[in-house]
C-alpha cells in the first residue's frame, strides 16, 4: 500500500498561550511507494511526529489530504499500525497476551491468534518469553514485542516513532538488522521517525529531511545501496556526509533537546572522521 501526503497543514494553539496559533506544518507533500521504507529526519520540533500522527489518523489536519492506496484517510484504520517510542505495552499482561491483543480486538479466532503468535515470536527469537511479564524482559525485548504487536494484524503500513530510540547502541544495531529482515521479508510499507542518521541510512530506501521552517522538506534522498547494507561501503560514507551537511544547516546551531544533541553528535563525529581522512591523505599523522 502506498501513502500520499498532499499539501498538509497543521496548526496548534500554543500550549502556554492558547490564543497564539503555531503553524507547525505548512503545505507538506511527499509520497511513500508500496513496499518502500522511508525515514523522516530533522531537528526537534520540525513536525516529524505530528506528520506521522496525522497519517495514522490520530490527529486532524487543517489543509491538504492524506491518501492510502489512493483513498482519503482521516481516522485510524487496521491498514496502518503504529509503533510508539515508549513501547506502549500493557505491564499487567504477559508478552504473548500483549502481542495477541490487537488480534483479539479484531475478532480473529483463538486458533488463528495462537498460530500467528507462534510465528511472530519465532521471527523475533522470543519463543521462550511468551509467558514473561513485560517488567521481566529487557528494553530490547520490549522493543521487539512492541513491533510484533504492530505486525500482529498484518497491517500493510507500519508507522514508527523512534522505534529503537530507547535501547543502547549495540542492541540498536542488532534490532536494526532484525527490523530490516522482518519488514523487507514481508514487503511492508514503512515510515519511521528517527534522530539516528546512521539508522536512517541503514534501513531506508529514502530519507526525507524536514526543517523547522513549518516542516518544509529540505531534502528527499534516495539511498541506493544493496541490502543488507555495509557500513564500510564508500557510498554509505557519502550518504553520511551528505546528510550531515544538510542537518548542520537545518539545526543552524540551535540545539533544543536530546534529539538535537543526537544529531549534533553525529555531525561532529562525521566531521572528525573526515578531517582524519584528509590529514591521512595529506601525509599527516592521525
Ligand atoms: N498537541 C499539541 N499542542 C500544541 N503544540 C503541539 C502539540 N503537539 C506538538 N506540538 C508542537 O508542534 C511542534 C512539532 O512537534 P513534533 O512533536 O511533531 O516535532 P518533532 O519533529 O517530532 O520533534 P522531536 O524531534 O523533538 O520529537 C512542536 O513545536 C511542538 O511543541
Amino acid at each position: 500500500m502506498s501513502i500520499s501526503v498532499q499539501g498538509i497543514t497543521k496548526v496548534f494553539s500554543n500550549r502556554r498561550d492558547k490564543k497564539t496559533m503555531n503553524t507547525v506544518l505548512q503545505d507538506i507533500s511527499f509520497d511513500v511507494k508500496e513496499g518502500e521504507f522511508v525515514s523522516l529526519l530533522g531537528p526537534s520540533g520540525c513536525g516529524k511526529t505530528t506528520t506521522l500522527n496525522i497519517i495514522a489518523g490520530f490527529l486532524k489536519h487543517e489543509g491538504g489530504n492524506i491518501q492510502v492506496n489512493g483513498k482519503d484517510v482521516n481516522k485510524p484504520g487496521p491498514d496502518r499500525a503504529f509503533v510508539f517510542q515508549n513501547y506502549a505495552l500493557f505491564p499487567w499482561q504477559k508478552v504473548g497476551e500483549n502481542i495477541v491483543y490487537p488480534m483479539k480486538k479484531q475478532g480473529i479466532p483463538k486458533k488463528q491468534r495462537q498460530e500467528k503468535l507462534k510465528e511472530l515470536l519465532a521471527m523475533a527469537h522470543l519463543e521462550e518469553y511468551e509467558n514473561y511479564y513485560i517488567h521481566e524482559i529487557s528494553g530490547g525485548m520490549k522493543q521487539r514485542v512492541a513491533l510484533l504487536r504492530a505486525l500482529a494484524c498484518n497491517p500493510q503500513i507500519l508507522l514508527m516513532d523512534e522505534p529503537l530510540g530507547a535501547v543502547d547502541f549495540q542492541m540498536r544495531q542488532m534490532l536494526q538488522v532484525q527490523l530490516e529482515s522482518m519488514l523487507l521479508g514481508s514487503k511492508k510499507t514503512a515510515l519511521m521517525v528517527t534522530h539516528d542518521v546512521d539508522e536512517a541510512i541503514y534501513l531506508s530506501d529514502r530519507v526525507i529531511v524536514m526543517s523547522r521552517d513549518h516542516g518544509r522538506i529540505l531534502a528527499d534522498i534516495k539511498i541506493e545501496l544493496p541490502r543488507p547494507r555495509d557500513r564500510k561501503n564508500e557510498k554509505y560514507h557519502q550518504y553520511t556526509n551528505e546528510l550531515s551537511d544538510i542537518l548542520r544547516s537545518a539545526l543552524n546551531g540551535e540545539v533544543k533537546n536530546q534529539g538535537d544533541e543526537e544529531l549534533l553528535e553525529f555531525i561532529q563525529k562525521t566531521e572528525k572522521k573526515d578531517s582524519k581522512k584528509t590529514s591521512f591523505a595529506q601525509g599527516g599523522a592521525i
